[in-house]
């Protein structure tokens, strides 16, 4: 049908047109056979009137007719046969539209046409192949039907024959153009049906198509889970290939995805069975280390430091022993001035001698302690509780708000007015508990800059794999929460607030612990004190049980009104250092809290 419009258009450009019928003036001819047939007709017609005078224009005649038949045949029979575009890189026999070439004699391809005569050269080679190339990827799937509309508007909107038109193309009636644009559509739906074949296809066919939608990344760049997720399947497309999930260790936000999104999973065996016989290691929560105090109100103290009168002992022994007088009074020679030099043996807190074989462990009751690994002599430093030294004020306020929610109080004694926390920053001498029969003692040395050291000592000597215990001694601050004791001794008093010596009836510890915030802080005793033994402490814990419950508890418990027991102030006045770890008034703090 298409290529019997072309010939309709080759009629126009013939010179005998006006012998030829039009399509106004008789039927239009649909096949080769039918042109033939008007032309012998017309022939024909012409003889039924011979007259003497017109014989040689009537011989003229038919001969022009005859002529014009030969051409129209043979142009019919070129047209049918298969035509092969005069460009010798090119040769393609459908292309979307023939033109005839410069010198008007042969035919080339539409694309051909054009661009010789927008350029003046044939389309070389490797234009000719990918244009082909992309032409077969663009009709062989469903997208080209898309395409072609696309396509058919566009030239009926523009009404040309495309974009090179420009350069020069050949000017044709509006006529023409309309039936080229009519014939290259035609054959362009042919060469989508049947794609014209490639030479060199194979090396364009991974070029990326048109339609194919860009995956923009939504996240890293090997989290293939997350940057698949929103993606939806294609159809049609069979089963899914796998896609690989593990060559790249996953980005960080995988942990956000893997906590929002839930998921079975199961134990490993050994973490199961160890989780079902209660074995299972937990850790603590985490803290940092530090080296030292920090001070966190004030600055620190830059005394000088006070030189001891010890001779440097010349059998090469150590210096500074139970007679120095630093030593007595609790407090450190310096490292610069004393007379021993390296050989004193009162800096155990500056060089740092403590033991270092200790493991934090899990307690049944009481959450994390402190264990030695080794054996420990009496009176050997052990660790020194470091913390931020703050004001009793700012500790009411940690643990109204920093430490509201947790079970464990990290706060010592320090010096009047100041709390060490070891809450967020210390060391492992924060998990030592509290036991009413320790085996170490809380003791605070003085720096000869003049700041506090806060060690703890082995009270006896310990053996190896025993946890370490000193008694917090608590005080409470403006009507505390006092804790249970589950160091399940046989001289626990019960609560870990109960000073040594006193005692106090269930009812009175309940109605303190009312609705009071957990302030607490510990304040250990001297060495001196934890030796003093009172039989009333030992008839208090009479009626506990072992385990450290109060459920039977005796009656005989009487109440006393807490306050420091006489044993701690002559210790303070035996040493004056000792005023350092002096307890912390009730009153006194109670005044504080309204403050
Ligand atoms: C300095 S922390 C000791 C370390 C703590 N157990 C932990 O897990 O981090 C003091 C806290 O331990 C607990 N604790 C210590 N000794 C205890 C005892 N004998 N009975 C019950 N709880 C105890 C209390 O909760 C106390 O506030």
């Amino acid at each position: 049908m298409g290529k019997v419009k072309v010939l309709r258009t080759q009629y126009n450009t013939r010179s005998a047109r006006r012998t030829i019928p039009t399509p106004e003036s008789s039927s239009q001819p649909d096949t080769p056979e039918d042109a033939s047939q008007i032309i012998q007709q017309t022939v024909s017609s012409d003889s039924t009137i011979p007259t003497p005078e017109s014989s040689a224009q009537v011989n003229l005649t038919r001969e022009t007719i005859q002529t014009v038949s030969n051409v129209i045949n043979t142009t019919i029979s070129t047209a049918i046969s298969e035509r092969i575009c005069g460009n010798p890189n090119c040769q393609t026999r459908e292309p979307s539209a023939w033109r005839r070439d410069l010198a008007g004699t042969g035919w080339l391809c539409n694309a051909c046409g054009l661009f010789i005569r927008a350029r003046g050269f044939h389309r070389p080679k490797d234009v000719c192949l990918a244009s082909a190339a992309k032409l077969q990827a663009m009709y062989s799937n469903s997208q080209s039907i898309k395409l072609q509309k696309s396509v058919k508007q566009r030239r009926s909107q523009n009404n040309c024959d495309g974009p090179d038109n420009d350069y020069g193309t050949q000017p044709s009636t509006t006529a023409q153009t309309t039936e080229l644009s009519l014939v290259d559509e035609d054959v362009m739906m042919s060469e989508a049906s049947t794609p014209e074949p490639m030479n060199d296809a194979s090396s364009i066919k991974n070029e990326k198509r048109p339609w194919e939608k860009k995956i923009y990344l939504n996240c890293g760049l090997y989290s293939v889970d997350l940057k698949y997720k929103d993606i939806p399947k294609r159809r049609n497309k069979g089963k899914q290939k796998e896609r690989p999930t593990e060559i790249f260790p996953l980005p960080i936000q995988y942990g956000t995805f893997l906590m929002t999104e839930e998921r079975n999973f199961r134990l490993p065996w050994d973490v199961m069975i160890a989780h079902k016989q209660g074995i299972l290691k937990r850790r603590p929560a985490p803290y940092k280390k530090i080296p030292c105090n920090i001070f966190i109100e004030r600055r620190r103290k830059h005394e000088k430091p006070v030189v001891c009168q010890c001779i440097l002992p010349s059998d090469g022994g150590t210096g500074c022993t139970e007679e120095c007088y630093n030593r007595v009074m609790f407090y450190e020679c310096s490292l610069k001035d004393c007379p021993c030099k390296d050989k004193c043996s009162n800096q155990r807190f500056q060089k740092k001698e403590r033991v270092k074989e200790l493991e934090v462990i899990e307690t049944p009751n009481k959450g994390f302690g402190l264990r030695t690994k080794v054996p420990i002599k009496k009176g050997q430093l052990i660790i020194e509780y470091r913390g931020e030294v703050i004001s009793h004020e700012t500790a009411m306020q940690r643990m109204e708000t920093l430490y509201k929610n947790r079970r464990h109080s990290y706060f010592l004694d320090y010096e009047k007015g100041e709390v060490l926390d070891g809450g967020s920053r210390g060391t492992e001498a924060r998990f030592i508990n509290h036991s009413c029969a320790p085996n170490c003692h809380i003791e605070k040395w003085r720096a000869p800059q003049g700041e506090l050291f806060v060690g703890v000592f082995a009270s006896k000597n310990i053996v190896a794999r025993t946890e370490l215990t000193y008694d917090y001694n608590f005080s409470k601050f403006g009507g505390a929460e006092e804790q249970l004791c589950y160091c399940g001794t046989p001289t626990c008093r019960g609560l870990m607030g109960s000073k040594r010596g006193q005692k106090e009836s269930i009812k009175s510890i309940k109605k303190k612990v009312k609705g009071a915030p957990a302030i607490t802080a510990c304040t250990p005793l001297s060495p001196k004190e934890q030796l003093v033994e009172t039989s009333a402490q030992e008839e208090s814990i009479a009626g506990l049980l072992s385990d450290g419950s109060l459920s039977s508890v005796d009656s005989s418990l009487a109440a006393t009104p807490t306050e420091s027991s006489p044993s701690i102030s002559s210790s303070t006045a035996s040493n004056p250092l000792l005023l350092a770890v002096d307890m912390l008034e009730v009153d006194m703090l109670d005044d504080l809290m309204e403050l």
